[in-house]
């Protein structure tokens, strides 16, 4: 059975776009699963269209302020004609990744925005499944979830330092698994409905 999942961010200056390009390699790295990276910058018909026929929706945004981004908060508010159309995501698989310049920097906070944007949805969130990093004597930066995060991804950048270089190797690793599992999930979720004889999901 083949799936389809849709990377979706918001990226002011790279970082982010970075961390979602990594998302998207673990994705691929799931047989039968097709995968699309695209912008939230512009909202245009394709962009719509590819969400739409999308069985897991993976959606980043920068932390600013403390929060998702303005134009990521433009797009999730664009979505309600969505949710007004009879939920037309409901039952689509879900997760979500962020950066910014602080270690911690209250990243969190804009998962939960992507969360709770998610929940309203009606769809499936599935958050990363790994131990977290750099939590003991002999822990290091280079450690998978290095940033300890279970709700999503986080990566970080320093802000003197350019996506050419940042989000370093281990955030990117971390970015991947997420995309992998969301994956590998979505693929359970299709497959699962299936075989109980549910309506296929939205896609
Ligand atoms: C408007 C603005 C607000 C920011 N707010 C935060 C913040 O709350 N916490 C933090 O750690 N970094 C913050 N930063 C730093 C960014 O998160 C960081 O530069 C990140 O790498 C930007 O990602 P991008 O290149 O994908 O836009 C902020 C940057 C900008 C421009």
């Amino acid at each position: 059975m083949q799936i389809k999942v849709a990377v979706a961010y918001h990226s002011g200056y790279g970082h982010t776009a970075k961390q979602a390009a990594a998302v998207a390699a673990g994705a691929e790295k799931v047989p039968d699963t097709q995968v699309r990276l695209v912008s939230l910058a512009e909202l245009n018909d394709e962009l719509w269209e590819v969400l739409q026929e999308s069985d897991a929706l993976i959606f980043g945004t920068p932390t600013y302020m403390g929060g998702s981004s303005a134009v990521f908060r433009a797009f999730v508010e664009a979505t309600s004609q969505v949710w007004g159309d009879n939920m037309r995501w409901k039952n689509k698989i879900a997760g979500g990744f962020t950066n910014s310049g602080n270690m911690a920097g209250d990243k969190l906070n804009a998962l939960i925005d992507i969360a709770l944007f998610a929940a309203q949805h009606g769809m499936v969130w599935v958050g990363l499944a790994e131990y977290g990093g750099w939590n003991t004597s002999s822990g290091s930066p280079e450690d998978l979830n290095r940033l300890g995060s279970w709700l999503g991804a986080m990566s970080q950048s320093n802000n003197d330092e350019g996506a050419d270089v940042t989000p370093c190797a281990s955030d990117l690793r971390t970015a991947e698994a997420l995309g992998r599992r969301i994956a590998e999930t979505a693929h359970i979720h299709k497959a699962g409905r299936a075989a109980v004889g549910f309506d296929e999901v939205s896609a």
